[in-house]
């Protein structure tokens, strides 16, 4: 019985299945957390999104942007875009079992026993596990409820408001919670959201800085699996917090650890996202990174 995490899908399906395989991952007995954004960008969202679907009783999965960019599109609140590969799951005849189902899905999952979180982009500096369980359980309601699911998923875009305010009501209060779990990598101190920088953790704007770095972290000491920012390359130095986006649209890998040993394999994937023929051994920062762990 082995517990697993495993880093962005974005839609494809043959890295995940040859790491599965790597690993001899049985539904059965074992369990697949999965970090969020099992959709887009790569070569098969739907064929992904059936497989998860179909293991589902092995399954923890918490939301990323684009499952809910997906979401919306899928009850036509938002348009697709052109680099969007949702098409197919939205012709689907199954889409609106799929579609439900990943509506039920989670922003946060926090597993006591281990006391660990599973978050697709991270948790602000100010808020404490409770508070971060209590904003992620908000959007959650919202999302399985039938009459606030479309004016939530209608006003989730946008960056604004840039921080958390106790005051904050409505969807402005549900987009900024989103917007922590779901698209966050470099903030303030106070959790003021920069949206704009995408690249490495050295690349942040004066006054903001990845949001694990902060010493005054409300939720130092707990253990965080997170994705969402492919420049990490999966590389994080700071202890306990674990990035397992490695890039599999960008020419990078898919990676997957085990939630206990911390013991990582990735599979190496083409631009496209496909699997490369063998799996790649751990590299020497990753190696080094889980052995200071
Ligand atoms: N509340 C909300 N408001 C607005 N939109 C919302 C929303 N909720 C959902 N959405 C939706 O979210 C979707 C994505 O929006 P985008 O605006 O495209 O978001 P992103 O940050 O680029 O997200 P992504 O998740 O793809 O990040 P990644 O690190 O892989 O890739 C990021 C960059 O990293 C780069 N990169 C990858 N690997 C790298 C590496 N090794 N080194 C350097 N850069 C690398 C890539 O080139 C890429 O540009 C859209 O469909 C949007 O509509």
């Amino acid at each position: 019985m082995a517990t697993y995490a495993v880093g962005d899908l974005q839609g494809c399906l043959e890295p995940l299945q040859c790491l599965l395989k790597q690993v001899a991952f049985d539904p059965a007995k074992d369990t697949l957390w999965v970090v969020g954004d099992l959709v887009n960008r790569g070569p098969q969202s739907l064929e992904t999104l059936r497989f998860l679907y179909s293991i589902r009783e092995s399954l923890v999965c918490v939301l990323g942007n684009h499952d809910l960019h997906l979401l919306a599109a899928g009850h036509n609140i938002e348009r697709l875009k052109k680099s969007d590969t949702l098409r197919e799951i939205l012709e689907a005849p199954d889409r609106a079992e799929l579609l439900e189902w990943l509506r039920q899905q989670k922003l946060m999952h926090y597993d006591e026993q281990r006391d660990i979180a599973l978050v697709h982009a991270g948790i602000p500096p100010q808020w404490s596990l409770r508070k971060a369980l209590k904003c992620a359980g908000e959007v959650e309601a919202a999302l399985r409820d039938d009459n606030l699911f479309a004016p939530y998923l209608d006003g989730m875009y946008g960056n604004e408001p840039t921080k958390w305010n106790s005051d904050l009501t409505g969807v402005e209060r549900l987009r900024v919670i989103t917007n922590y779990f779901t698209r966050m990598r470099f903030c303030t101190s106070e959790g003021k959201l920069d949206l704009k920088g995408k690249e490495g953790a050295d690349t942040a704007p004066p006054g903001y800085a990845p949001w694990f770095k902060y010493k005054e972290r409300k939720t130092k000491g707990l253990k965080i699996i997170f994705g969402h920012w492919a420049a990490l390359e999966g590389k994080c130095d700071e202890p306990g917090i674990f990035a397992l986006d490695t890039g599999c649209v960008w020419g990078g890998a898919m990676t997957l650890m085990n939630v206990d040993t911390l013991e990582r394999l990735s599979c190496k994937c083409d631009e496209q996202g496909h699997a490369q023929p063998s799996v790649a051994p751990l590299t020497p920062e990753q190696t080094s990174a889980s052995a200071q762990r």
